[in-house]
C-alpha cells in the first residue's frame, strides 16, 4: 500500500472551499488506489495573522518541513490590506523559504467550453513557465522614503542570470521534450534585466536547436496571446509578467477558476506547493460558488509530481475535463452548481472512469 503526506494550508476568502473540493476528491483516489495518506493542516496568510499575527509563522513553517508536498488554496482580503505585513508577502516568504523557482501554469481550451472564450480559437493548450523568486516581488531595497514635501516608493527588479538560466533551461526542456515551440516574453526594449534574460535564452538557444524559438515584449505578447492565443505552447517569462499573463490565460479559457499550478524547484518527485492561479474571490467567498476546478487540477499536479503518481494524475485530469465539458457547472461558467455539487460531480466521473479501466 502506497503511503503519502500532505499538508494543507486553506487560506482566506474561497481558499477553505476550494482545497475542501480537492481534498473530497483525493479521499476518493486514496480509496480506489488503496493509498494511504495522512493530511496535516497548518495557517497562511490572513487567517495566519489571525492566529499568530504573522502571515507565514514559525509554526507553519515546521510543518512544511516535515512535508512531502503542500497544497495551498489562495491568501488575501480587504480585512488585511492595511496590515504591516499582508497575507500576500506570507505567500511569497514561503515560495522562497521552499526554494520554488519554478511556476508552471498550464491553460486548455477544454472542448464544450468554446462559447466562454471571447476568442474565436477553439484550439488553445499552452502552459506558462513563470519565474517564482526573483525580480520585482523580491529585490532589496523596497518601501517608502519620506522626501521634504513628497514621498519616493521603491521596488527593485533584481536577478541573478543564475535564477533566469534555470528557469528558462526548465522551460527550453520541456519544449523539445513535448515538441512543442517557446516563446520567451521580456521587455528587453526598456529593462537591462529584461536584455540580460534575452541574452541567456539566445545563449540556451545553442543547446536547443530543435526548439523553434521566438522572442516578444511583454506588451505585444500580451496583445497576441488575444489574437493569436494558438500560437503560445510554451511560453517563459519572469516573475511579474508571467503573474499578469496567467491570469490573461485563465479569461481566454473562459475563467480564471479553470487555472491549476505546480511552483517547483526543477526536480520531479520532490516537494512542490500546488495553488490555483486565482486569489482568494473575497466577492464570491463563503457563497459555495467558488469554482474548485483549479485546486482540483492542483491536486493532480501534486499526485503527479511530488508523488509520482502518474495515472492518477491523469484520472483526476480527464474527470475534470469529462465534469466540465459535459455539466454540471459552476455560476462563472454559466451553469448553476455549487462547488460542492461540482465537486460530487467530478468524484462520481472519477469514480466511473476508474471501475472503467478495471474492466478493460
Ligand atoms: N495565490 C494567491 O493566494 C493569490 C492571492 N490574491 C489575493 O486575492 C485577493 C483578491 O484578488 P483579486 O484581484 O480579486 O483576484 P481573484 O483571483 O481573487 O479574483 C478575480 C476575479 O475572478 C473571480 N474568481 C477567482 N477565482 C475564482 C473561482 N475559483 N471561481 C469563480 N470565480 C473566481 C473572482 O470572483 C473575481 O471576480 C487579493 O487580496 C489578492 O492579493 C490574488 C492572486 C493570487
Ligand atoms: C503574491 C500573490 C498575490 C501573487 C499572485 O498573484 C500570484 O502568484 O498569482
Ligand atoms: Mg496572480
Amino acid at each position: 500500500m502506497a503511503s503519502h503526506q500532505l499538508l494543507v494550508l486553506a487560506g482566506d476568502g474561497i481558499g477553505p472551499e476550494v482545497t475542501e473540493s480537492a481534498l473530497k476528491i483525493l479521499e476518493i483516489m486514496a480509496k480506489l488506489e488503496d493509498w494511504q495518506v495522512e493530511v496535516d493542516h497548518a495557517a497562511i496568510g490572513g487567517a495566519a495573522i489571525d492566529q499568530y499575527g504573522d502571515p507565514f509563522p514559525e509554526a507553519t513553517q515546521q510543518a512544511i518541513d516535515r512535508s512531502s508536498a503542500v497544497l495551498l488554496g489562495a491568501v488575501g482580503g480587504p480585512k488585511w490590506d492595511n496590515a504591516p505585513r499582508r497575507p500576500e508577502a506570507g505567500l511569497l516568504d514561503m515560495r522562497q523559504y521552499m526554494g520554488l523557482w519554478a511556476n508552471l501554469r498550464p491553460f486548455e481550451m477544454i472542448p464544450g467550453l468554446e462559447h466562454l472564450s471571447p476568442l474565436r480559437h477553439p484550439v488553445m493548450n499552452g502552459i506558462i513557465f513563470r519565474e517564482l523568486t526573483g525580480g520585482l516581488y523580491f529585490g532589496q531595497p523596497r518601501g517608502r522614503r519620506f522626501l521634504p514635501g513628497d514621498l519616493e516608493v521603491i521596488d527593485t527588479l533584481q536577478y541573478r542570470k543564475s535564477e533566469m538560466t534555470r528557469i528558462i533551461q526548465l522551460a527550453f526542456q520541456y519544449a523539445k521534450d513535448h515538441g512543442l515551440t517557446l516563446t520567451s516574453v521580456d521587455k528587453a526594449n526598456v529593462l537591462e534585466s529584461s536584455r540580460v534574460w534575452r541574452e541567456v535564452t539566445e545563449e540556451l538557444a545553442r543547446q536547443y536547436p530543435d526548439v523553434p524559438l521566438s522572442h516578444r515584449y511583454v506588451d505585444a505578447a500580451a496583445m497576441d496571446m488575444v489574437l493569436n492565443p494558438q500560437n503560445y505552447q510554451v511560453v517563459v517569462t519572469e516573475n511579474l509578467f508571467g503573474d499578469i499573463l496567467s491570469d490573461l490565460a485563465g479569461g481566454l479559457v473562459g475563467s480564471l477558476g479553470l487555472l491549476g499550478s505546480l511552483s517547483v524547484a526543477g526536480t520531479p518527485g520532490t516537494r512542490g506547493l500546488f495553488e490555483p492561479v486565482h486569489g482568494s474571490a473575497p466577492d464570491i467567498a463563503g457563497q459555495n460558488r467558488a469554482n474548485p476546478t483549479g485546486a482540483i487540477l492542483s491536486l493532480a499536479f501534486l499526485v503527479g509530481w511530488s508523488w509520482q503518481e502518474h495515472d492518477a494524475e491523469h484520472l483526476i485530469r480527464e474527470a475534470v475535463t469529462q465534469t466540465l465539458s459535459e455539466g454540471p457547472r459552476t455560476v462563472d461558467l454559466g451553469g448553476q452548481a455549487t462547488t460542492q455539487e461540482f465537486t460530487e460531480a467530478v468524484g462520481n466521473r472519477l469514480k466511473d472512469i476508474w471501475q472503467r479501466r478495471r474492466q478493460q
